[in-house]
Parts: structure tokens; sequence; C-alpha cells
């Protein structure tokens, strides 16, 4: 059956989750975009099939209808919705980071008889806007759904069923538990990153040469700290209850810490280190082989058959040896999926450049 999708919002996630979806050959996708350059771009470059000249008139042809705007402008927008003429059955959803304001923004539209049903892909970037968007973002990330407790199963089974193309797992979670895990694996350590960032620009003055000794570390904590900052005022703000909590609990972490470096307790300051190490090797993305060596090669491609070969063939045609190669299989924290190890940094550089005079895919170094 022929589907209608209308994505307001053409950005990383909208982009990204119109070239997914678009691969159902019976799904089409009409955009809009408050930034008329994205909007023409999104056309020009085929992430969308039609453009709407105002929300109003992609609405009213839609089946489903996706916001994938920054989450304090998806809430005004869900209001102004009340106004809009819609189909009966449609299904509205979102792709925001927060979940409880907009369920309960979402209670109107329940008042009014649209099924609202919240979203989120648990999948990302640092980057934003629609040139950065890509079909297999989603591709084994998880995908939280949030429906009101016990309702719309018939419309959470079609939003389901029409993500699948995205080959994301999609999973049903509560509003309230999903801010509360979201604001410890993904909203507090962006403040973290942001506050390590600031740390190290307070050093500027003083001690200039420091950043420029940020290398893996300083550079594989902080990578987050480059994304939209509209994007994360408003998760941040949005979730501000849990994330005081979390600040309250890191500063006691920091305290403890702060005690046993004072009073010199190596022990107890091993121990603690062993046990971080110990969950953290133990998450699922490192027992997926996703660990890196030195001089490992991220390269972001597409899950489809042939694609491992064609690499190697073009590195292979270039005279590079590669010593490993492995898929990773979350795109929770690093992009690419097919990871490509090299003895030397040389053999790296000149695979990144191989990849790049043979492929449009983007090559990353952790
Ligand atoms: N970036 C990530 O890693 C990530 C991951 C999962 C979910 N999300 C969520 O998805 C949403 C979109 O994030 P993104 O990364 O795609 O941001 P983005 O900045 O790449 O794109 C947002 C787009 O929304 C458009 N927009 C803003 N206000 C609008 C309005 N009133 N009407 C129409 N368009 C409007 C902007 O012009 C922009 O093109 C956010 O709610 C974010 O919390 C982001
Ligand atoms: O990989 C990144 O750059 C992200 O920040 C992606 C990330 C995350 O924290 O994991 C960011 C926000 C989203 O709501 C979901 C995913």
């Amino acid at each position: 059956m022929k589907q209608t999708v209308f994505i307001i919002g053409l950005g990383l996630i909208g982009g990204s989750l119109a070239l997914g979806l678009k691969r159902n050959k019976d799904i089409s996708i009409i955009g809009y975009d408050a930034q008329s350059q994205t909007l023409q771009t999104a056309q020009k470059i085929g992430v969308i099939d039609e453009m709407a000249s105002h929300m109003e008139e992609g609405a009213a042809l839609a089946d489903v209808i996706i916001f994938a705007t920054p989450v304090n402008e998806t809430i005004r927008l869900m209001h102004e919705m009340s106004k809009w003429s819609l189909k009966k059955q449609v299904i509205v959803t979102d792709t925001g980071s927060t979940k409880k304001e907009i369920m309960k923004a979402a209670l109107r539209l329940k008042e009014m008889g649209i099924t609202f049903i919240g979203g989120h892909p648990m999948a990302g970037s640092h980057k934003s806007g629609v040139e950065a968007a890509r079909a297999h973002l989603f591709e084994n990330a998880f995908y939280m759904l949030t429906p009101f407790e016990n309702e719309n199963k018939k419309e959470v089974k079609i939003l389901f069923d029409i993500l699948q193309v995205t080959k994301a797992k999609v999973v049903q979670v509560n509003a309230v538990e999903h801010d509360h895990m979201t604001a410890v694996v993904s909203h507090f350590p962006h403040l973290v990153a942001a506050s390590l960032v600031h740390q190290l620009a307070g050093e500027n003055e003083q001690f200039p040469f420091t950043k420029q000794l940020a290398s893996g570390g300083f550079r594989d904590l902080t990578r987050i700290a480059s994304a939209n900052p509209i994007m994360w005022r408003d998760i941040t703000l949005q979730n501000r209850k849990e994330l005081s909590n979390q600040l309250h609990m890191w500063t006691e972490e920091m305290n403890k810490l702060q005690n046993l470096l004072l009073h010199g307790e190596a022990d107890e300051i091993e121990t603690y280190f062993s046990k971080a190490k110990q969950v953290r090797d133990e998450l699922p993305i490192t027992t997926q082989g996703a660990m890196f060596s030195v001089f490992d090669l991220y390269v972001d491609v597409p899950d489809y058959p042939g694609v491992i070969s064609e690499i190697t063939g073009y590195l292979a045609k270039g005279d590079i040896s590669i010593t490993n190669l492995r898929i990773v299989e979350t795109r929770e924290d690093i992009f690419g999926i097919l990871v490509v190890s090299f003895q030397t940094m040389d053999d790296r550089a000149k695979a990144v450049k191989c990849i790049a005079n043979n492929t449009t895919f983007e090559t990353y170094i952790s």
C-alpha cells in the first residue's frame, strides 16, 4: 500500500530518515524545512520526492508526519498543528532526543483524536544539516518509540512496520524512563564534553600549547561538543531535572575521587579504574569488536553485499596492505561500520586517499 510520509525539518535526522524510508518504493516523501535553502538542497540531492511550500500543505497529504526539528521547536509546532487539517488516520511522530515534554504536548493532540507516538532514533552525529544525511544512519541502532501507555496498538504496529526499512532496532519504552536513560548515556555526557572543552579553553592564555597536545583521548571524549548548540540547548533544558540529578551524582563522584587522590590511596584508585575498565569493556559495542588499535580506519559504508570486497579491491590496486578487517554492528558512538586496520600510519593515510579517490564513502580515524 502506498504511503505518504511528511518530514518537517530536513537536517541530519530528518534527511537520513527520508533517505532510509525511500528505500521502500511504496513510500513517497514530502519534505519541509524552515530554511528554504535546505528545502531546495534536499530536493536537488534526492533526499525528498516533493517539497511542501508550507507545513499545512504537506500535512494535509500525509499518512505519517514526522517532526525532525529541535525539541522546543517541535513542541511549538505540535501546538500549531491543532489548527491544521489532517487525514483522519494520520500518525504523527517525532525524532526528538527528549520525550517527557513532547508527550505532554501530545496530550492536546490526543484530546483532538490525533494519534501521536513519540520517537527517538539513538543514532546521530556531531554533524548537522541535510548534507550530512545518510540512508544507513539508523542501521543496527535502537529506535525508541514512546506511545501513550496501552494505547494506539494498531498505529504503533503501522509505524513499527514503516521503520523496518531503516534496519533500526525499534523498541518501545516509557517517556519518563526514556528521559532518565538518555540523560545517563547521552545528555549528561554532552555537558561533560562541553565542560572539558571550556576547561581547555581556560588554559589558552597561560599555556597556549596545551590545545596542540589534545590528541586521541581528549578528542574521543569531546567529539560531541562539536554538535549543534541550539539542538543541545533545547535537549538539556527539557531534561534539566534529570540532568540536575546526574550533575549532583557526578559532583559526589568527583569529590570521592578528589579525596582518594589527596590521600594517595593507590589501591583504591587502581580499583576505581579497574571497575570502570571492566564495565566499559563489557559495553555491547566493545564485545561486538569495535575496539580500535592505533592504525584503524572507520569507513562509513552502507550495508549491501559486496561492499567489503569493493573497498579491499581498491586498497589492493593501490598496493596498500591491511592487517585486519571487521564489521562494527552498532552505530551508537562511532560513524563507520567497516573497520580496516593497517600496520603503519602511512598505510592508513594512503588508504584514506585511495578510498576518497574511488568512492563517496567517508572515512574516520577515531
Ligand atoms: N543529531 C543527532 O545526533 C540526533 C540524534 C537523534 C535525534 N536527534 C533529534 O532529532 C531532531 C533533529 O536533529 P538534527 O540533528 O537533524 O538537527 P539539524 O540541525 O541537522 O536539523 C534540524 C532541521 O530543522 C529545521 N527547522 C528548525 N525549525 C524548524 C521549523 N520551525 N520548521 C521547519 N524546519 C525547522 C532546521 O532548519 C534544520 O534543517 C532534534 O530534535 C534532535 O534532538 C538528533
Ligand atoms: O554520536 C553522536 O555524535 C551523538 O551525539 C548521537 C546521540 C548520542 O548521544 O548518542 C546524540 C543525541 C541523540 O539524541 C542520539 C544520539
